[in-house]
């Protein structure tokens, strides 16, 4: 709803009201009319000022009311009729006016922000375009380039840089509300005819076909399939008609995306993110009732790749670093690398590098004096082991110790230490001072309070922390396995890389699995399976009683590690070469080894390449809820698209399942597992069996049919 109030005698202050972003639910929508009703018609309002409840102006339309059918004034009548009063309007933007706040910001004549606010148009994001005029409107006001950028990237724009842009008249450091009101006084007698920027021809620029052609080339080569931002060009690309006929423009493409999957996904993947914050442990811990211990200086062990991005991160987050490593040349690489980092990062964001909360050490000593450690040395157990002995012996009581690793058992590195219960996973991506993602593992003893320190300090290093069970590869790379499987199981059958690779990209991954595989290095997965007992020279196709392929264990001993040695699933122009080009050599080894083999190729088809791939690594998503691992579909979903390229515009893998329908899901994988009984990630998994049985369920609904967890508390 609206508030409305007269203020200073002759200023009708109105206020949306709808915690926690005031979105623009029915009735704040029904209370803008009202409310604009009332101070129109009051004689003693000569202006009038919009600002939102709780210092945050509006954070754009109801995003939950996407999903029922609209009911209410529409809101862009809402925002025509804000634009067309005849007494000036003023918006008071504090804290946020994104998507359809912002659109209603600009049906305002005037706008005034606070220093700190943030400003866009993100319906991107969400599958959509700025669909109550902003498409029209935004390009008229600060014209087509800058427009192009804000509403095909989604992002927000600070109040200083909306200010250069002319998206705002005047930005404060005071109280936003108290300027705009004064701001209404001093323009209360001015006709605000000349102020409605549905009025505004768009700005004249020299080459406009260039502009939207690059631009949709760049879009169209980012998007992978999305809809959404195609639309948005479309739609910018019509404010250069007279304002009712882009606005007709605007209506049919949002109509198109209102009721796409695509929007459906991403408005999904939107709730998901914010629902994996509220976390549970199969005891029955969880986030409200377990409080997080503040982390004030950290320790990280190791400052390879990972320990360098971690050290980044931390320091950004405001939190003290000790960064340590015991090789003295890498030391020093790591010194200039973190700082360098560190620098670029505070230059992007306008501010200082803090260089002075990171110091350097080559020892452990500094341990005994931090409130959290992260180890992030290589991936080898015996090695984390000792490190973790080590700190045992040295922090203070009530040390968080956590591994970044990318699945080795938590709870063998806990047994090595007197606090088990303080020791958690915290897997991160890298690099890890970019990606979002953070997996934070909790094992059979960690404590609620371990767990919640860990995702609070993942959410204050601007991360999506998603709390997981213990297993080998946690949920992200225990689905990868099956996935990885079927590829080079369909290599084994006929297909090339570049075929798969190409399903896979189609389908919107930014990179297919043996590309992927080439730049993350061949020789990983190969260093963990020989430690597991992989003999050398090993090229039989059943191991432990199950298919295996041995095509990447083959092209290691070859050498052949991937991007960085020049040779992998591909070949390279050298060693580090980024350009992945199809490798006569592979498809002789590929056919030697059919040959050596018995195996006669065949035709496979793109649906076949999808199914295999997809299906395998999805069954596995259910086995792990089953398992209890995560605790949703939805945390299974973000740790794809934050973290593995899923793309967003299909939500995640189990949110894919969902969309493609459960039972044909069944179907499928209990044809192929028929045709390959050796390969058990077929099998399709009983929770899968469950739901469909029970009438296939939409994804929200799937927790009821997961294992309760009991409290233990
Ligand atoms: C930056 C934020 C605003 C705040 O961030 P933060 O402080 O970190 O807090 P969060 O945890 O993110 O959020 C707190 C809770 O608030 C919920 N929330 C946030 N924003 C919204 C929202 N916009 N709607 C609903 N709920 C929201 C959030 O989920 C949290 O709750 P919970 O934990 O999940 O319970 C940040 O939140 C943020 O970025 N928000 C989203 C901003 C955004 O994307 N805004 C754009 C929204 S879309 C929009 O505005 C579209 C406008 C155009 C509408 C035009 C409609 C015309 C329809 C025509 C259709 C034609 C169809 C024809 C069909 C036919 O023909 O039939």
């Amino acid at each position: 709803m609206a508030q409305y109030s007269r203020v200073s005698g002759t200023v009708g202050l109105i206020t949306l009201l709808n915690p926690p972003v005031n979105a623009l639910s029915a009735a704040v929508r029904q209370g803008i009319v009202d409310m604009m009703d009332k101070a129109l018609s009051d004689r003693k309002v000569k202006s009038v000022v919009i600002c939102g409840h709780n210092g945050k102006f509006c954070g754009g339309a109801d995003i939950r009311e996407f999903s029922s059918p609209l009911t209410g004034p529409l809101l862009i009548p809402v925002i025509q009729g804000v634009e067309s009063a005849a007494k000036p309007v003023v918006a008071a933007i504090e804290g946020v006016a994104l998507g359809g706040g912002l659109e209603l910001a600009l049906g305002c004549h005037y706008r005034i922000a606070h220093s700190k606010a943030r400003l866009g148009l993100p319906e991107v994001h969400l599958g959509l375009l700025p669909g109550a005029g902003g498409s029209q409107r935004l390009p008229r006001l600060i014209g087509v380039p800058a427009a192009l950028d804000i509403i095909t990237t989604g992002r927000h724009v600070t109040a200083a840089e909306a200010l250069k842009l002319g998206l705002v008249d005047r930005v404060t450091d005071r109280n936003t509300v108290d300027e705009a009101v004064k701001f209404a006084l001093s323009v209360a007698d001015q006709s605000p005819q000349s102020r409605r920027i549905s009025t505004f021809p768009c700005p004249h620029h020299p080459d406009l076909d260039a502009v939207f052609e690059g631009v949709m080339q760049r879009v169209r080569q980012r998007a992978r399939g999305a809809l959404a931002p195609v639309a948005c060009v479309q739609a910018v690309a019509a404010a250069t008609l007279p304002f009712a006929q882009g606005m007709e423009r605007e209506r049919e493409l949002m109509a198109t995306l209102f009721t796409s999957g695509q929007a459906r996904a991403q408005q999904y993947h939107f709730f998901a993110q914010r629902a994996v914050g509220r976390w549970s442990m199969p005891s029955g811990a969880r986030w409200d009732k377990t409080k997080p211990v503040a982390v004030h200086k950290a320790m990280v062990i190791g400052l390879g790749t990972m320990g360098r991005g971690i050290s980044v991160a931390l320091v950004q987050a405001g939190v003290s670093v000790v960064a340590m490593e015991t090789n003295e040349k890498q030391l020093m690489d790591a010194k200039q690398a973190i700082s360098s980092m560190l620098e670029r990062g505070a230059k992007r964001r306008g501010v200082a590098p803090a260089l002075d909360k990171i110091r350097y050490s080559s020892d452990m000593q500094p341990a005994a004096d931090v409130d959290l450690v992260i180890e992030a040395v290589f991936e080898d157990m015996a090695l984390k082991k000792k490190v973790f002995q080590q700190l045992s012996a040295l922090c203070k009581p009530g040390t968080f110790l956590c591994s970044n690793t990318s699945g080795l058992d938590v709870d063998q590195l806990a047994s090595e230490t007197r606090t088990p219960e303080l020791v958690v996973g915290m897997h991160f991506f890298a690099p890890a001072h970019v990606m979002k993602l953070l997996e934070v593992v909790y094992g059979s003893r960690s404590s609620p309070q371990a767990v919640a320190t860990a995702m609070e300090l993942g959410k204050q290093m601007g991360k999506v922390s998603v709390a997981v069970g213990n297993c080998r590869g946690f949920v992200g790379n225990r689905m990868l396995k099956p996935y990885l499987e079927q590829a080079f199981f369909l290599l084994e059958e006929g297909a090339t890389p570049e075929f798969v690779d190409q399903v896979l990209e189609e389908f919107g991954f930014a990179m297919g699995v043996f590309r992927m595989s080439d730049l993350s290095g061949l020789d990983v997965g190969w260093r963990v399976r020989k430690a597991d007992g992989l003999p050398d020279g090993h090229s039989a196709r059943i191991r432990q009683g199950c298919r295996y392929s041995p095509l990447g264990d083959l092209l290691c001993e070859q050498g052949r590690f991937g991007q960085k040695t020049g040779r992998g699933w591909y070949q390279y122009d050298k060693p580090g070469g980024q350009v992945a080009k199809p490798d006569p050599w592979l498809q002789d080894f590929l056919e030697k080894f059919r040959t050596q083999h018995g195996l006669v190729a065949r035709r496979i088809d793109h649906q076949e390449v999808l199914e295999r791939c997809l299906y395998a690594l999805m069954n596995e998503g259910f086995r792990i809820l089953e398992d209890g691992i995560a605790a949703g579909p939805e945390d299974i979903d973000v740790i794809y698209v934050l973290g593995y390229s899923w793309p967003p515009h299909r939500g995640g893998p189990m949110f894919y399942a969902a969309m493609v329908g459960l039972k044909k899901v069944l179907e499928r994988l209990e044809h192929y597992h028929q045709e390959h009984p050796d390969i058990p990630s077929l099998k399709p998994c009983n929770l899968l069996r469950k739901l469909v049985v029970s009438g296939s369920p939409p994804v929200q609904k799937w927790r009821e049919f997961l294992q309760k967890p009991q409290s233990q508390l």
